[in-house]
């Protein structure tokens, strides 16, 4: 097979930018909100050579999905990974994409994702490689919630003693596009319907077609649902993995997944259709997000003769869970997970204050990443950098009541990691609990790097080690690198640790990240490859640098 390398030159920068008709600073790839989509096919190579034009911020760009096999370094983890691309300077990443699907990349240096850092990576299969359904042609939409408020106010808020909560959302994009109310906003110099890019994005569809459409969360705080009216979705494929055909009247789709679902252009041809994008789980204090779906030829803006269809109830934690479980993979690719696990996980997770600050802690350490990468401390064997300690591998469990605000609820900062056997297989329970406040539990969609894991269970409650592992299914889950896990629930993962480098594993909410909702594996170090010069530079990484 003839595998191509696609070079690609990118220019990160500012510009003013009005998605969602309010102007605001925004990041730009090669001057496009969102990025520009990637297109490559299995086994290709990617090399990207991103020159950090933001002036006054450091920048590093994440690759959402793909494994980076024999690459960790190109992974673009800040802290886990590699040092910050400093402002004028430019990083390489080389990468070979060995699994087909639907990816996304984004900002992963402090809170940058939620300037607009991100955009779609598409994976095609290669040639004469039958997939398990067929159509005409394909679409692609990319969801993202939107706030007013920059990401500096936003992170100064979060680590504030006086904590500053992001809040809600000004905005729901659908491919970088939204509709603000400009009532609401001082002056039309800041917020007018007429700014260019702020009109609603338009699906043109031709009738009797049959469409795949690739859908994306990058959203930084919402879960999502999506709703196309009048046509059901048929998904086929989740983070890159085929699924068993489920028809859905709309999709919950939570921060960093990815799906594709075929959608039949099969109704009425004389009108147009609402796409409908809610926020779902937190009680909405955001408008629907909406885009049009476009019956060709009518005209594409044609406003659809009816109002965009309510869809499921915010806070209708069963119809979520319940979804979730649907979700498994195709018998004709499904590989199968080990039967059991040589090492177990629980991880809990809660909201804590930590010195007084508003923190997330998983078995009460709350992740602080060091300056210097994990993946140069370890391979230099630099052993003052992070807490040579294993992270906590569990929290007063037994005893812990998940229904409950927290008694004490007193965290520790941490950057100890977790170390994982190479080629073990791992299993990580994730407990939800109650938040500080009362009666409140969140959805913490959790993101791993490096790998993808079968999921295999869900749980309303608190989970029954001598139970609930009994109802595992070990027949076709599927595989994935994100995952919810629902208010007050748990959820079972499974995974080989079979591919060497320093792995962040994170709740993918931009601001529980922030505040130490997360983790790093490591995997068999001692396989890693020699780490290429260019990757060093940062913390105690400089005194390494030959001259
Ligand atoms: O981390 C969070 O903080 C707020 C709230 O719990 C405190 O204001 C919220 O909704 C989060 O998800």
């Amino acid at each position: 097979v003839d595998s191509a390398v696609h070079h690609l030159k990118w220019e990160i920068k500012y510009e003013y930018r009005s998605p969602d008709c309010f102007q605001k600073l925004a990041v730009t790839v090669n001057g496009d909100n969102p990025g520009p989509t990637i297109t490559a096919t299995q086994g290709d190579t990617l090399v990207i050579e991103v020159t950090n034009g933001l002036h006054s911020e450091n920048t590093a760009i994440h690759w959402h999905g793909i494994r980076q096999r024999g690459t960790p370094w190109s992974d673009g983890t800040e802290g886990v990974t590699q040092c910050p691309i400093l402002p004028g300077e430019t990083f390489t990443y080389r990468f070979v994409v060995d699994q087909a699907g639907t990816y996304i990349y984004h900002a992963h240096y402090g809170m940058q994702r939620t300037a607009g850092l991100y955009g779609l990576i598409r994976v095609l299969v290669r040639n004469g490689t039958i997939e398990p359904f067929s159509y005409d042609k394909e679409r692609s939409l990319i969801l993202n919630d939107w706030w007013h408020k920059s990401t500096m106010e936003q992170a100064t808020g979060l680590s504030s003693l006086k904590f500053g909560w992001v809040g809600e959302p000004q905005s729901l994009l659908i491919n970088g596009r939204g509709r603000y109310n400009c009532s609401l906003a001082g002056g039309t110099d800041v917020c007018n319907a007429t700014n260019p890019g702020c009109s609603p994005f338009v699906l043109t569809m031709v009738p009797g077609n049959t469409y795949r459409l690739r859908i994306a969360s990058v959203a930084s705080l919402s879960a999502l649902n999506l709703e196309i009216e009048g046509h059901n979705m048929t998904i086929v494929e989740a983070d890159g993995h085929y699924t068993q055909p489920i028809v859905v009247k709309n999709l919950n789709i939570y921060s960093g997944e990815t799906y594709s679902v075929i959608v039949k252009a099969n109704q009425d041809p004389s009108r147009n259709y609402w796409v409908r994008l809610n926020v779902v789980s937190r009680k909405p204090g955001t408008p629907t997000g909406v885009a049009i779906l476009n019956y060709y030829p009518n005209h594409p803006k044609k406003s659809p003769p009816t109002i965009p269809p309510t869809g499921p109830l915010w806070n209708d934690t069963v119809y979520r869970f319940n979804q979730s479980k649907l979700i498994k993979s195709h018998p004709n690719y499904t590989e199968a997970p080990p039967r059991t696990s040589d090492r177990v996980i629980l991880l809990l997770n809660t909201q804590n204050k930590v010195n007084g600050f508003v923190r997330w802690s998983i078995n009460n350490a709350s992740f602080v990443p060091p300056t210097t990468p994990y993946l140069i401390a370890i391979k230099e064997n630099l052993r003052n950098v992070f807490d040579q300690n294993p992270a906590p591998g569990t929290y007063g469990y037994q005893n812990y009541d998940i229904y409950s605000v927290p008694q004490n609820s007193n965290g520790t900062l941490s950057n100890s990691i977790y170390r994982l056997e190479f080629n073990s297989t791992v299993d990580v329970i994730l407990q939800n609990a109650n938040t500080m406040n009362v009666n409140n539990s969140e959805t913490h969609p959790w993101h791993l790097h490096g790998h993808d894991f079968w999921v295999l269970g869900f749980g309303l409650g608190k989970f029954d080690p001598d139970v609930d592992p009994k109802s595992y299914n070990l027949i076709d889950p599927i595989l994935k690198n994100t995952v919810a896990v629902h208010p007050y629930g748990w959820t079972a993962l499974r995974f080989r640790a079979d591919n060497p480098g320093l792995w962040a594993f994170h709740c993918h909410v931009e601001a529980h990240f922030f505040i130490g909702m997360g983790a790093v594996f490591e995997v068999g170090a001692d396989r890693i490859n020699k780490l290429p010069s260019y990757i060093l530079g940062c913390g105690e990484s400089r005194r390494l640098i030959k001259t």
